[in-house]
């Protein structure tokens, strides 16, 4: 059971997803979850209906009493975010940034000397305990507190401790990723729909299809390779199906969604720091 105390700044849907599924997890009472905006009191109590967190307007929090800090505001409030938190937190405290496209040094840079961070990219599986989530400790970030975090993140879904290098094409892959697959079934729904069968039905076996892949992804010692050749039959569906994805560039548009992501991500703190036109 996790001791520390949290506090989310920032209460929108990825803050909602996350602290849905901390709750569901039992891995740490609601009671220790603060949550915090800078003024709409209306989705605070609606926050605390649901999940029995204590939530609180940013001005009026306890920072002494809050072990880790979770950023959860959109990029751009970041810097005035970490202008005020400089005088408001000590070395001892932890801040956990979900921030796209933010660094751990662009946050160091803007805080006390030896601040801990750490940057994270969770998704919105988060919700449901099924995140891909990526971790990254700062410069100064002591290892029982990286551990705590990693527990904290567990209980939404797995954890990867991955380099900072990569964490501009993870976000590309797993924090935008679920919107690929949305997008996908959108298109599934679409053509069924077309073709007469009933909107609802097809949400269910789009649905259910892409489960049943991941699941074989996850439970057998095979690669996709491996996996997609054994549906392929000769002269069959499938290899008329994959040659018409092919045709239209299916896997080039798969992987130019990734780089087109990671590439935005990269950009973010550059744009930030004044260092594109156009920036904020
Ligand atoms: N939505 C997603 O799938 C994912 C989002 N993220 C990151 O999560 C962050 C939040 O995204 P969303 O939840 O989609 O945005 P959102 O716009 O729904 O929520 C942002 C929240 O931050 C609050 N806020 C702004 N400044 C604040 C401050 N100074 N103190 C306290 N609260 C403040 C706003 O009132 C709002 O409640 C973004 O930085 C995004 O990069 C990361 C992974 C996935
Ligand atoms: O679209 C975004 O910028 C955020 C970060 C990853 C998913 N949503």
């Amino acid at each position: 059971m996790i001791k520390q105390t949290i506090a989310f700044l920032g209460a929108g849907s990825m803050a909602e997803a996350m602290i849905s599924g901390m709750v569901e997890s039992g891995n740490i009472p609601a009671q220790q979850i603060i949550v915090t905006n800078r003024q709409n009191q209306d989705r605070l109590n609606e926050i605390q209906n649901k999940y029995g967190v204590r939530t609180v307007l940013k001005d009026d929090l306890n920072y002494s009493e809050v072990d880790q800090f979770i950023l959860a505001m959109k990029p751009k409030d970041i810097d005035a975010v970490l202008e005020d938190l400089k005088y408001k937190i000590t070395p001892n405290q932890v801040l956990v940034s979900v921030l796209a496209g933010i660094s751990t040094s662009y946050m160091e840079e803007r805080l006390n000397d030896k601040q801990q961070v750490i940057r994270v990219m969770p998704n919105t599986s988060s919700m449901l305990r099924e995140s891909a989530t990526a971790i990254c400790p700062g410069q100064y970030t002591q290892m029982d507190n990286v551990i705590v975090a990693k527990e904290l993140l567990q209980s939404i879904g797995k954890v990867f401790v991955i380099d900072e290098e990569n964490m501009d094409v993870f976000t590309g892959i797993a924090g935008s990723g679920p919107a690929y697959f949305y997008y996908l079934m959108e298109n599934i729904e679409e053509t069924g729909n077309a073709e007469g069968m009933d909107r609802e039905t097809l949400r269910e076996i789009g649905a259910q299809t892409l489960l049943g892949a991941a699941k074989m992804m996850l439970e057998r010692d095979e690669s996709p390779t491996e996996l997609r050749e054994n549906v392929t039959s000769p002269n069959g569906t499938t290899a008329a199906g994959l040659e018409a994805l092919h045709q239209s560039g299916g896997g080039e548009a798969i992987s130019d969604a990734i780089k087109g992501a990671a590439s935005r991500s990269k950009e973010m703190s550059k744009e930030l720091e004044g260092l594109l036109v156009g920036s904020k």
